[in-house]
């Protein structure tokens, strides 16, 4: 890693490393042919510019990372791509030839299929029709659905990636990385040229993550393009080839990954100074300072254990784990929202009972959840409206110098998080996700809450935003609000906790102080107390495939 921004000391963990890619780069150098070339590209919703004049060329066999801070124009470029949005402006070409697509189908026949979180899959399908979906292979008279071969060759493309998946499961039975990978073996089916990952690693295991470069691999041998966005910068220098940035829907550079650094590519993005991130002094908060919320023995039938900890005001505490330690599932129950928990809550040094989230709110926690789009914005209502909705009853809705003052605390939050919008007044449906994420969090900041929990608080979001959101949190803290930090990052997990909680299988397996808080520590409790070095390669995803 070649900037200050993203490293801080001692966070030796790497996401898994992809194979050489000097080894990989088997189709692609200068001289071939670009398979997708963009030229032109502009795109206007309601009088907002999406994006103006964008052009590149993506190669055969190469992975081009599209970079660019929240709302530069990534997903738009990418509905485009696919047949969801048109272009007003531009051509496509693909394979040599100008394409445009009218529907997600259309681009998926056309070669260029997406990856991502949102893809709609039939739940209640198999792995093989899911696949197959709309062009089965029939056989006899009369003409029937031919299962065995639909079977038969969804195993030979998984065979191909080397991807242990029954190819009978329902679908609705799948992780998020088995569907991520029901997506590829869909788009080799097709013969896809370019595949389109759209922050594909967010909710996987680190052994996932392993297995996905690894497959990425395989694609770019084959010589299918691959576009990949993600605001992680070490696994954009694991599996990327080149770059190209976008600031404001414009087109800013492309190039080779080889030859700039991580802080050039910052400085492209942003096209200004960016604070450091991961960064904020350890609180001076006595240990005899009296909690402000002490939990104890928490358990549920199978989500997690016997779980205890307490958190002072002024500290932050970290929660760290891999994916499915129990982590959300212990905030879930600590906010009001999981009936079949049981164990103790303490405020003040009283026990209090927290069976919904209205009493959890009223007894001082705010919670702001991973999934903040599904979870925590009103789309179809204003910027503004999303802020205050929580803290309407506190500043009298109806009231018309109340209203300014709404106004007044959306401004402050908006600012301080840099939300970029073109008015308070523009509905949270057309923000890009990381802006979407920002106002779900400007949200629950508004209640001025003593305990704020935060679950993946700067997922999706820039790294330009990130270093915006830390030192927010960083200000609150040093007023007196106790902050748990649940966070799958190792910098930011290390860089802002005062005490760091590991948990493994569903039970607090360590505690940290921040002197102790080592990442080959918190990795070695995070896999079970492993001893550090097998942890290390578990978290490379080093082990096999399951
Ligand atoms: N349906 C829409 N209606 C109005 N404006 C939109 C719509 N979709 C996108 N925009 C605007 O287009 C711009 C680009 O958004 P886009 O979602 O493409 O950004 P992004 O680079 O993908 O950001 P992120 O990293 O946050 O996902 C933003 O200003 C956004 O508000």
């Amino acid at each position: 890693m070649s900037s200050h921004v993203m490293s801080i000391p001692g966070t030796a963990l790497h996401p898994p490393q992809a194979p050489a890619r000097s080894a990989m780069r088997a189709v692609a150098d200068d001289s071939t042919a670009p398979v997708l070339s963009l030229s032109g590209i502009g795109k206007r919703f309601q009088g907002v510019v999406a994006l103006q004049d964008v052009g590149f060329t993506v190669r055969p066999g190469e992975v081009m990372a599209l970079l660019g801070e929240n709302g530069a124009g990534k997903s738009t470029l990418v509905k485009i791509l696919t047949g969801i949005h048109q272009p007003d402006e531009g051509s496509i070409h693909l394979g040599g030839r100008e394409v445009r697509f009218a529907s997600a189908q259309d681009a998926m026949r056309g070669g260029i299929t997406a990856v991502h979180q949102e893809t709609v899959m039939f739940e209640e399908l198999s792995v093989a029709e899911n696949i197959w979906i709309g062009r089965q292979p029939l056989c006899g008279t009369p003409r029937r659905i031919d299962w065995r071969r639909m079977e038969d060759e969804a195993r030979a493309l998984f065979a191909r990636l080397e991807v242990d998946l029954p190819v009978r499961a329902r679908v609705k039975d799948l992780s998020v990385a088995q569907r991520h990978f029901v997506e590829i073996a869909r788009a080799l089916s097709q013969q896809a040229q370019v595949v389109i990952m759209d922050e594909p690693t967010a909710a996987l295991s680190h052994h996932e993550i392993g297995e996905l470069y690894r497959i990425i691999g395989q694609l770019r041998r084959a010589g299918t393009a691959v576009i990949f966005i993600s605001h992680k910068f070490d696994e954009i220098y694991a599996v990327a080839d080149r770059y190209t940035v976008l600031r404001d829907g414009r087109f800013i550079a492309s190039g080779e990954l080889a030859d700039i650094t991580e802080q050039q590519l910052v400085a492209l993005m942003v096209g200004r100074e960016v604070g450091q991130v991961f960064s904020r002094a350890a609180s001076n908060t006595e240990d005899q300072t009296a909690p402000v919320l002490e939990v104890k023995h928490l358990s549920h039938p199978s989500e997690f254990d016997d779980v205890s900890f307490a958190v002072r005001p002024g500290e932050i505490l970290g929660f760290y784990g891999l994916v499915g330690a129990g982590r959300s599932e212990v905030m879930h129950a600590l906010f009001g929202l999981s009936p079949e928990a049981q164990g103790a809550v303490w405020i003040d040094g009283r026990e209090v009972k927290l069976c919904s989230p209205a009493q959890a709110i009223a007894h001082g926690l705010a919670y702001v959840p991973e999934d903040r789009q599904r979870q925590g914005a009103l789309l179809s209502l204003p910027i503004f409206q999303n802020i205050t909705l929580p803290v309407l009853p506190g500043i009298g809705f109806f009231l018309r110098r109340h209203r300014r003052r709404e106004i007044d605390i959306a401004r402050r939050l908006c600012e301080q998080l840099e939300l970029k919008a073109s008015h308070f007044h523009q509905h949270v449906a057309q923000l890009s996700g990381g802006n979407q994420q920002k106002v779900v969090l400007a949200k629950w900041l508004a209640t001025q809450p003593r305990v704020l929990i935060l679950d993946e608080p700067t997922k999706g979001i820039d790294i330009g935003s990130k270093a915006a959101v830390h030192r927010f949190i960083g200000e609150l803290v040093a007023q007196g609000l106790a902050v748990i930090l649940v966070s799958s990052e190792l910098p930011e997990v290390m860089g802002m906790s005062d005490r760091i909680v590991v948990m493994h299988q569903g039970r607090v397996q360590q505690v940290f102080s921040r002197a102790e808080a080592s990442a080959e520590a918190l990795a070695a409790a995070a896999s079970g107390g492993l001893h550090a070095d097998a942890a290390t390669a578990t978290l490379a995803g080093e082990a096999t495939w399951h």
